[in-house]
């Protein structure tokens, strides 16, 4: 659905560099009919710039971006308005016009395109059905929540039947719980009407709830790609690492690991990482029952991507070097993740 090929994009600054910024830099990326696919990146790596190139708001330096089959990239005037109708954006900050209720918001775009007033009206209230905002047609976005502004949001984006749907950092300025229920529109949408949607975020939560696959983004790059529990249980960039304990790893974990390694500077402490059915077998029972070690549960947590569960554990060993290293062979062997923590 939609294909980018060694893009790139210079901005002029004016300043160093000859004076230019290569905010994306050759990138190479193919997003499947139906599927949710995630960019994630912090801020400054071209997340927008690379959404921005996807709906034609900006032009790439180099390369060809190619969405529903259309070159974006080459397509100008009337042909990209056109093609535009096909690609809808949703915003952080909702970018709803205030003089208008919400049904005036989501019939905003089938004015544009010369839709007849009966035939708005149908649509608006389907639309309004789909986003669960019933009761609230004469509502003005000031009276709404954040995450009704959302929903109208999302409803005056499908308004025209795109083919492809662009979230721009959409739950960002959400509460946690708000957030959740909006990813789970964007599920049922995806699932309802087999949209293909592209999201770009700074958080791990929403790749983990909703994609299918992820992007990862640094200085204009992207460092690694691929299905989000393979990027889960083996990230191998710096950077996604530090994106995947966002969710998989308790805040305190850093802490725990310093009072551990005082209080006992014997042994090693162990990271285990299962996914899927692995998360269920009883390793510790085994470990100590086949192993003269002494085994201690330091934390874990388990987490559910689209595709399965995905755990992780740190436990403490002690026993002799020889028992330790042939415990984490056995470990191994099980298909488990394993990681020896050293103190930093
Ligand atoms: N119009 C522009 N002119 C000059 N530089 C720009 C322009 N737009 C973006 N940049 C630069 O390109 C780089 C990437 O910016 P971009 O906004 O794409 O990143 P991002 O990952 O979306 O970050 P954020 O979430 O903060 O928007 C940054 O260094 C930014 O300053």
């Amino acid at each position: 659905m939609i294909t980018l090929t060694n893009v790139s994009k210079l901005f002029r600054t004016g300043k160093g560099n000859g004076g230019t910024i290569k905010a994306v830099n050759n990138v190479n990326v193919d997003i499947n009919k139906g599927e949710i696919f995630g960019i994630i990146g912090y801020s400054g790596a071209g997340k927008s710039t690379l959404i921005r190139m996807l709906n034609g708001l900006e032009a790439p330096s180099e390369g060809t971006v190619v969405v529903a089959d259309k070159e974006i990239s080459k397509i100008k005037g009337a042909n990209l308005r056109k093609a535009r109708q096909e690609i809808s954006m949703i915003f952080q900050h909702f970018n709803l016009l205030w003089s208008r209720t919400v049904q005036d918001n989501i019939s905003f775009p089938l004015e544009i395109a010369g839709v007849s007033k009966s035939e708005r009206m149908k649509r608006v209230n389907e639309l309004i059905k789909l986003v669960g905002l019933e009761g609230r047609e004469k509502a003005y976005p000031s009276q709404l929540s954040g995450g009704q502004k959302q929903r109208v949001g999302i409803a005056r984006a499908l308004a025209n039947d795109p083919k492809v749907l662009l979230c721009d950092e959409a739950t960002s300025a959400l509460d946690p719980q708000t957030t959740d229920s909006i990813l789970e529109l964007l599920v049922d949408i995806n699932q309802r009407l087999g949209l293909t949607i592209v999201l770009i975020t700074h958080e791990m939560h929403v790749i983990r709830k909703i994609c299918h696959r992820v992007a990862v983004m640094e200085n204009g790059q992207v460092v690694e790609q691929g299905p989000v529990l393979d990027v889960f249980r083996d990230p191998r960039e710096e950077m996604t690492k530090r994106f995947v304990q966002q969710v998989t790893e308790p805040e305190e974990t850093k802490e725990t690991m310093d009072h551990l390694f005082e209080r006992y500077p014997a042994g090693k402490v162990i990271q285990l990482t299962f996914v899927g059915d692995h998360a269920e077998s009883p390793l510790i029972t085994k470990l100590v029952r086949n192993f003269e070690l002494d085994v201690n549960i330091v934390q874990g947590k388990i987490s559910q991507t689209r595709s399965g569960s995905y755990g992780t554990l740190f436990i403490h060993l002690d026993g002799t070097e020889d028992e330790m290293l042939r415990a984490i062979e056995f470990v191994k062997a099980q298909q488990v993740g394993v990681e020896v923590i050293t103190h930093a």
